[in-house]
């Protein structure tokens, strides 16, 4: 059974004095517009009037014209709608001005009314639509509208996305080349950690990564051991969805990364002395950076962008790493028409997350059994499971490769009719092969919207589950 709340009545946040008062400065002063210009636009105000004053006066001072209350009054009588009464005002705004020197926190003042009424009229959105009966959208969608409302409020306040005109969007494009230009020689997104890898992408940009690989090459090694450690010791702040390991098992791997200590002899307890001092320091080092992990089971992609606006909210968000694609849960639609259909979805949903954030998005993938078939068995395109939408949706599409996994298992036994000489000539080989490769792992870019593609080479350290740079850090050639 259900009953009726009664609402409290609720007063309209805004303030009459403070627009009369901003807009009189401006009038007074058209230098006092540009105080408030980047952020205060006409519908921010309260009253009708004003919203068109103000929007009358940006329009004006946009033409290179004096905005005064005759110029004004002019342009309002060529558009049809002066009236008498509105000369008699625009003198009284100006007659009432004290001083041009608060124009901004006047505007500041009228952008928090308007946010205030803003976020009334989600609450009230809110409140009906959640209380309507037979209401047509379940719980989690009424969330995801409301939080997604709230997300933009708390953006933009409220606004829509500039659209951008060619001269605006030169500049921008200008602005980024001089920035790229006083930081060359650094990859112009978020470090990868791996020298090589940044040079051949510039870093992490805001776009949608893929890494895939068989299992126990290092993918997870790769993104929260080396990128997200490296990224966040850069001030990045980074968000990791782990679906296959634990949080605390994440972090136990950092502290191997940065102690040398391997995940498994800190789980076991199993340290000297020394190591615990070790793993102690860590701790204050690692505690202190920008990371943080959620490591809820077979997540959902609103259950990602849920967190990521959350999470923005509270810390700020520049990197974002989802571990991985195929323990991901997609809507129950998509998930009854089956495998494509639901990585369809969630490489767009994860499409659209890292434009709304604005951030990299780096998803792992799991490849296909099948490439362990072939006598050759560094991935390519055509390993990844129901390929089509990803290789649409990625900017960058990586493989990771380890000849050394596969040598060690494979260490040749003698055949019942091989001589020794054959088998010893075998056994050489194989160990030849294993030195060679010993430590090695390949990244191998197929795809990169924007740069070259191409095979880098990286050391691997398994105790520490940590890549590293190959040639700088460990001088092979
Ligand atoms: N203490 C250790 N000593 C040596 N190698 C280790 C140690 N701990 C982990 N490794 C190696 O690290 C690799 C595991 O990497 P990781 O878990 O990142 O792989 P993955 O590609 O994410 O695989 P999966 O999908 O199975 O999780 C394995 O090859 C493992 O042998």
């Amino acid at each position: 059974m259900s009953h009726a709340i009664a609402l409290p009545e609720v007063r309209v946040p805004s303030n009459e004095e403070a627009e009369q008062a901003l807009l009189g400065a401006i009038l007074v002063n058209n230098r006092a517009f540009e105080r408030v210009a980047d952020f205060l636009r006409p519908e921010h105000f309260h009253d009708p009037l004003h919203q068109r004053i103000f929007a009358a006066i940006a329009a004006m001072i946009d033409r290179g014209q004096t905005a005064n209350p005759v110029t004004l009054q002019s342009a309002f009588e060529r558009q049809g709608d002066g009236g008498r009464d509105e000369v008699g005002y625009l003198a009284e705004l100006v007659g009432n001005v004290v001083t041009v020197v608060n124009a901004a926190d006047y505007g500041r003042t009228i952008r928090d009314a308007f946010l205030c009424r803003q976020l009334i009229e989600i609450g009230f959105d809110m409140i009906e639509t959640a209380g309507r009966p037979g209401v047509d959208k379940d719980a989690a969608v009424l969330i995801e509208e409301a939080e997604s409302q709230l997300f933009e409020l708390g953006e933009r306040g409220g606004a829509l996305r500039p659209v951008l005109s060619s001269a605006e969007g030169v500049e921008a494009a200008l602005a980024a080349t001089e920035r790229a230009w006083r930081n060359r020689g650094q990859p112009l997104g978020i470090t990868t950690g791996l020298a090589d890898l940044d040079a051949k992408l510039g870093g992490l940009l805001p776009g949608l990564y893929v890494l895939g690989a068989r299992p126990s090459m290092g993918k997870s090694a790769l993104a929260f051991n080396t990128i997200m450690l490296a990224a966040a010791r850069t001030g990045a702040r980074v968000l990791g969805f782990s679906t296959e390991m634990a949080a605390e098992k994440v972090s136990r791997r950092h502290l191997a990364a940065h102690t040398g200590i391997p995940a498994d002899r800190q789980a076991q307890g199993d340290l000297t002395d020394e190591e615990w001092c070790r793993l102690i320091d860590a701790k204050a080092e690692l505690g202190a950076l920008p990371i943080h992990l959620d490591d809820t089971p077979g997540v959902t992609v609103s259950h990602i962008r849920r967190t990521c606006r959350r999470h923005k909210r509270r810390h700020g968000l520049d990197l974002i790493i989802v571990d991985h694609l195929h323990r991901m849960r997609a809507s129950p639609q998509a998930e009854k028409q089956g495998e494509t259909a639901k990585i369809t979805e969630i490489t767009a949903a994860l499409c659209s997350i890292w434009k709304e954030f604005q951030a990299p998005v780096l998803l792992l993938a799991q490849l296909n059994r099948g490439l362990e078939m072939r006598e050759d068995k560094r991935p390519s395109m055509a390993d990844l499971r129901q390929s089509g939408s990803i290789e649409q949706d990625a900017d960058v599409i990586a493989f990771l490769y380890r000849e050394e996994y596969y040598l060690s298992r494979t260490e040749p036994g003698r055949r019942p009719d091989e001589s020794d000489d054959k088998f010893n000539e075998r056994y050489e080989r194989w160990t030849r092969r294993s030195d060679e490769a010993r430590g090695i792992a390949e990244i191998i870019i197929e795809k990169n919207r924007d740069g070259p593609i191409g095979t880098i080479r990286a050391h691997f350290d398994g105790p520490r589950t940590l890549f590293s740079n190959l040639y700088r850090d460990h001088g092979n050639a």
